[in-house]
C-alpha cells in the first residue's frame, strides 16, 4: 500500500524532496554567511555578505514553503486516495464478504490506518532530507579516512542490527494493537447504538465503560507504547553508538595521523553537523513503520474484501485501467464500480421480466466461534410477474436469508437461478439484482434519492408521500428527503416511497409491515400488494402477520432453512 503510494505521487514527492535539499542548503549556507560576517574586516565585504545573505534568505524561504505545501498536498492527497480506494473496494466487495468482515474493520481502516498510512507522507520529508545529509557526511569522512569511513560502516552495521531486533519486537506490539483497534471501533460503535440500553442500566453501563470499552483502550495503549517505546529505546542506542563512534575515531583512530589538527577540525564538523540530522532520521523511522504496519492491515482488509468481487465485468473494468488481485491498486478508485449502462448485457433488465426460477439453491453459515453451521435448501421456486408470494416460517427459519438468495446478495453455493431462462452467473449477477427492490428489516435510507434530482421526480416522490400518509411529514425537494427524523414505521413507509420510484419488476418486503399500526398494515395488505400485483410486479412477502395470509397467491412456508409447503390459500 505504502510503496504503491510512494509510486503514484513520485513526481510530487520529487518536487518537495527538492525543495527541502534545497532549504537545507539555504540554511547551511545562512549560516557560513553569518559566521564570515562575525569576521568580516571592510564595509565592501560586509555588503556583499548582506546581499548573498539575503538572497539565500529568501531562497530559503520560498523553498521551504514549496515543500512544506506540497509535503502537505501528499499527506492529503494519499488520505484521499486511500479513501477513495478503500471504499471503493467496499462497494465492489460481494455483500456477504462484508458480513463477514464487518463494520468496525472497515471503519477502522477507513479512519484510523488510513490516518496513519498518510502521516507517513509528515515523516517523510525528514527522513528523506536526513537521510540525504547522512549520507554526504558519510562520504565526506570517507574522503577524509578510509579507515574512519569503515569504523562509520561497522558501527551503522551493529545499530542496524539492534534497530533491526528492535524492529520485530516492536512490530508485534503494535499489530495486536492494531488489531485490538478493529475491535476498539465495535465497541465506539456499541456507544452510539446501545446509547439507549447503556443508559438504561448503571452496572451494564459501568461494566462496558470500565471492561469492554475501556479494556480495549487500554490494550491498544498498552501495546502501542510498547512498540513505540522500543523503537524509542533502538533510538537512544543508535545515539549512544553516534558518540561511541565519535570517541573512537577522535580518542583512538586519529591518534597519530600526519596533520592531525586538520583531520580532527574535519571530522568535528562532520560529527555535529551529523548528530542532529542522524537524531531526527531514528526518530522519525518509528512513525514511518506505524505506517507500515498500518499500510499492512489496510491491505490485509481490503485483500479480504476481493477475494470475491462483485462480478466479472466490474473487474475487467478495474483490469482495464490497473492491476487488480494480489498487488494493492489504486487504479480503479476514479470509478469504483461501473455505471449500469457500462456493464455487459445477460440476464438484463432491459428485456420484461418474464419470471425467475430458483433451481436446488443453497447456501451455508458457519458459525465459527459454535462451529456449528445453518443449511438453507437446496430450494427449489419460480417466480412470476404479477404474483405475491408470502414466505413465512419461524425465526431463524431462513427467509431472509433465502431473500438475499434470491435478489443475488448471496451467491449460491450449489444449485442455480434462471432469470427470464437466462442463468445467472458471476458475470451477469450485478445485472440480474437492478430487477429487484427490497426493503430487509434493516434497511437503510439514503438522504438522497440518488437518481439525479429532477422537478419530475420529486413530483412522483410528493404523489406518493401523499399517498402513503407521509406528506405532512416529509417531502421530497430536489431529489432528497427533507428529513429522516421519524418514526421507524414512518421511515418505512419512505423507504416503500424509494422503492416505488425505482419501478423494479421484483419487490421485496421483508416484514415490511411489522412497524405499521393496524390501519395501514390493512392499506398495505389490502391495498399496495394487490396494485402492484395489478402493475404486474412480481413480490415476496416476508410475514408473520397470519390475519393477511388467505390474501397471498402463494404462501412459502419455511422450517430450519427447508421449504416445507407450498400453498396457494387465495385459491387461484
Ligand atoms: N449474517 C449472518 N451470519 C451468520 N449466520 C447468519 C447470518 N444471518 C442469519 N444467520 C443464520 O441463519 C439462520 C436463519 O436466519 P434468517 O435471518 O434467514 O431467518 P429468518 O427466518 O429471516 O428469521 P426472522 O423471522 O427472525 O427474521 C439464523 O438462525 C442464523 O443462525
Amino acid at each position: 500500500m505504502l510503496t504503491y503510494l510512494i509510486q503514484q505521487s513520485r513526481n510530487l514527492m520529487i518536487g518537495a524532496a527538492v525543495a527541502s535539499v534545497l532549504s537545507g542548503i539555504c540554511s547551511v549556507l545562512l549560516l557560513t554567511q553569518i559566521t564570515a560576517a562575525l569576521t568580516a574586516a571592510s564595509p565592501a565585504e560586509r555588503a556583499v555578505l548582506a546581499w548573498r545573505f539575503a538572497g539565500f534568505a529568501v531562497v530559503a524561504m520560498v523553498s521551504q514553503m514549496v515543500a512544506s505545501v506540497l509535503f502537505e498536498r501528499l499527506n492529503q492527497r494519499a488520505h484521499a486516495d486511500m479513501r477513495r480506494f478503500i471504499s471503493g473496494r467496499v462497494i465492489d466487495a460481494e455483500y456477504r464478504r462484508l458480513e463477514e468482515i464487518g463494520g468496525p474493520r472497515v471503519q477502522s481502516a477507513l479512519s484510523e490506518h488510513s490516518t496513519q498510512v498518510a502521516e507517513f507522507f509528515v515523516s517523510f520529508p525528514t527522513i528523506l532530507v536526513n537521510a540525504i545529509i547522512v549520507t554526504g557526511c558519510l562520504v565526506y569522512m570517507a574522503l577524509l579516512s578510509w579507515y574512519v569511513f569503515l569504523a562509520a560502516v561497522v558501527v551503522i552495521g551493529l545499530g542496524s542490527v539492534g534497530y533491526h531486533l528492535a524492529h520485530l519486537r516492536a512490530i508485534r506490539h503494535l499489530d495486536v494493537a492494531s488489531k485490538e483497534q478493529d475491535k476498539l471501533f465495535d465497541h465506539f460503535r456499541s456507544l452510539m447504538d446501545g446509547a439507549k440500553e447503556l443508559r438504561l442500566h448503571a452496572g451494564k453501563r459501568r461494566r462496558f465503560a470500565d471492561t469492554v470499552l475501556g479494556g480495549s483502550i487500554e490494550t491498544v495503549r498498552r501495546e502501542r507504547a510498547f512498540g513505540m517505546s522500543v523503537f524509542l529505546v533502538s533510538t537512544a542506542w543508535g545515539n549512544f553508538l553516534i558518540y561511541a563512534f565519535i570517541g573512537l575515531v577522535l580518542f583512538v583512530l586519529v591518534g597519530d595521523v600526519p596533520e592531525r589538527g586538520r583531520v580532527m577540525t574535519g571530522f568535528a564538523l562532520v560529527f555535529v553537523y551529523m548528530v542532529a540530522p542522524l537524531e531526527n532520521l531514528l526518530m522519525a523511522l518509528p512513525r514511518a513503520n506505524m505506517a507500515r504496519v498500518s499500510g499492512a492491515r489496510i491491505d490485509e482488509i481490503t485483500q479480504q474484501l476481493d477475494r470475491t468481487t462483485l462480478d466479472d465485468a466490474s473487474r475487467d473494468l478495474a483490469s482495464s485501467t490497473g492491476p487488480r488481485r494480489g498487488t494493492p491498486s489504486l487504479a480503479s478508485t476514479g470509478l469504483p464500480y461501473p455505471a449500469p449502462a457500462d456493464l455487459p448485457h445477460p440476464a438484463s433488465t432491459e428485456l420484461p421480466f418474464a419470471g425467475l426460477a430458483l433451481r436446488d439453491v443453497c447456501h451455508t453459515y458457519y458459525h465459527e466461534g459454535l462451529d456449528d453451521l445453518f443449511k438453507l435448501g437446496p430450494i427449489a421456486l419460480t417466480f412470476a410477474p404479477g404474483e405475491i408470494t408470502y414466505l413465512v416460517g419461524g425465526n431463524g427459519s431462513g427467509k431472509t436469508s433465502l431473500a438475499k438468495l434470491l435478489v443475488g446478495l448471496y451467491q449460491p453455493e450449489s444449485g442455480e437461478i434462471l432469470c427470464n431462462g437466462d442463468l445467472v452467473t458471476d458475470a451477469n449477477r450485478d445485472r440480474y439484482r437492478q430487477n429487484f427492490s427490497a426493503i430487509f428489516s434493516d434497511f437503510h435510507l439514503f438522504d438522497q434519492l440518488l437518481e439525479g434530482a429532477s422537478a419530475d421526480r420529486d413530483a412522483q416522490g410528493n404523489a406518493l408521500l401523499t399517498k402513503l400518509n407521509l406528506h405532512h411529514k416529509v417531502q421530497v425537494i430536489n431529489g432528497a428527503f427533507t428529513t429522516r427524523a421519524l418514526s421507524q414505521g414512518q421511515r418505512k413507509r419512505l423507504a416503500l416511497v424509494v422503492a416505488y420510484l425505482e419501478d423494479r419488476p421484483f419487490l421485496v418486503f421483508d416484514e415490511w409491515a411489522a412497524d405499521q399500526d393496524p390501519v395501514f398494515k390493512d392499506v398495505f395488505y389490502r391495498e399496495l400488494l394487490p396494485e402492484l400485483r395489478a402493475r404486474g410486479k412480481a413480490v415476496l412477502v416476508i410475514s408473520h402477520d397470519d390475519r393477511y395470509f388467505h390474501l397471498a397467491d402463494r404462501l412459502v412456508r419455511m422450517e430450519n432453512g427447508q421449504v416445507i409447503a407450498v400453498e396457494s390459500p387465495s385459491g387461484s
